[in-house]
């Protein structure tokens, strides 16, 4: 009897402890559970409400600490997102705002370098229809150079918006890359060279130029596909309408070849040693020879080179094997390379003799001999 008494007191007894244990457990787990819960949400919060809270907390914030049964607990955050360990340039970087998705850009944002708009340093002026878009397409396969898309027309259409509108259309760089644009007026625009140096008297300006009868005929040719009733270009390009009369300089196409009335007021404003006359002839034959020139006069290493280009003999011009924007061969638009109209042989012969003594004195300012018939 006293021994059957035992053995169910005993039998009691571990049933209660085992009960205790039990109920402890539980308790125990949902506490933490709890916790951990609360830890979770509250790094989603601070993840999601701005980048900024977490870059400006520079030292870590000290753990929570719980005290469980007597235990002082450090809780270590189980939320697993990687970020919350990247430095805090980096999470800036990250954030939505930044607008440009370029893949060269987002691999510099990756680095964690923090890119700002700034003011050209370089410009390509002119001169329209020379070749103005290869070379600005070419140049920008360089990593260090990182250029406006289109032509932003500050210096002579937009000039009253003033340099921070100018600089908005440039595209953010990095420290060490370059920020170019080109609008081929500019070359033209009387104003240009002034405005130009009050911007940065060390802006350097590059100058494509071509054969101006070429020009003036690709000049024309852009014309006419724009408005198909256009007059003959010998109708337009002589005072009488043909051949018989002058040339008719108050027409643009034949005006904006006189190089070298334009190019002595950039040189009133700006040493010769910070142009560079690109010809637009050898831009076409040998693209990676006229892009070393480009790139020294840039101080920039030699990296564009003849492994940039193929030429397309279908095209008739040198195109691209891949660019910024896109990594599969490609050639400049239709607009470029378009076929000319064919222009009487007096005509142009009338145009080489007037240009010529115009030439000479151009090639006598830039010290080149392009070598135009
Ligand atoms: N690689 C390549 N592909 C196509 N076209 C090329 C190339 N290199 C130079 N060119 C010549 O560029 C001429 C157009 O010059 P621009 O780009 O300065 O024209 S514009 O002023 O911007 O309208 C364009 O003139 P057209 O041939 O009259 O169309 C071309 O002769």
């Amino acid at each position: 009897m006293h021994y059957r008494q035992l053995n169910r007191t005993v039998a009691i007894t571990t049933g209660l402890i085992m009960c205790a244990v039990y109920v402890l457990y539980t308790f125990h787990a949902c506490l933490l559970s709890g916790i951990n819960r609360s830890i979770k949400q509250t790094a989603a919060v601070t993840m999601a409400s701005s980048t900024i809270a977490i870059t400006t907390s520079a030292a870590p914030a000290p753990l929570p600490q719980v005290r469980i049964l007597g235990s002082i607990v450090r809780i270590v955050p189980l939320v697993d997102d990687m970020t919350l360990k990247q430095p805090a340039t980096t999470l800036r970087l990250l954030a939505p705002n930044t607008t440009d998705a370029s893949p060269k850009y987002r691999f510099l944002r990756q680095q964690g370098l923090r890119p700002s708009r700034h003011l050209p340093d370089a410009l390509i002026i002119g001169v329209k229809k020379s070749g103005t878009r290869a070379l600005l397409e070419f140049i920008r396969l360089h990593p260090d150079v990182r250029a406006a898309g289109c032509e932003v027309h500050f210096f002579d259409r937009h000039y009253a918006k003033g340099l921070a509108w100018y600089r908005h259309h440039m595209p953010p760089t990095i420290e060490g890359q370059i920020t170019m644009e080109k609008t081929p007026s500019y070359f033209i625009t009387r104003e240009a060279p002034r405005r130009v140096r009050h911007m940065n008297p060390a802006t350097k300006l590059l100058v494509v130029v071509r054969d101006p009868v070429t020009r003036a005929i690709s000049d024309y040719t852009q014309a006419k596909s724009k408005k198909r009733d256009m007059k003959r270009f010998e109708e337009l390009a002589f005072t009488n309408g043909s051949t018989g009369g002058v040339v008719d300089t108050s027409w643009g196409p034949v005006r904006i070849g006189v190089y070298a009335k334009y190019l002595e007021r950039w040189l009133e404003h700006f040493p010769p040693a910070q142009l560079l006359f690109v010809s637009g002839e050898r831009l076409i034959a040998d693209p990676a020879v006229e892009m070393g020139r480009v790139q020294d006069f840039l101080g920039l290493k030699r990296v564009v080179n003849e492994k940039h280009f193929y030429f397309n003999s279908t095209k008739g011009f040198p195109c691209l094997l891949k660019s910024e924007e896109r990594s599969s061969p490609h050639c400049l638009g239709k607009t470029k390379g378009r076929n000319h109209p064919r222009i009487d042989g007096v005509a142009i012969d009338r145009l080489r003799e007037f240009y010529r003594p115009f030439n000479q004195k151009f090639y006598h300012l830039t010290g080149i001999n392009f070598g135009w018939p």
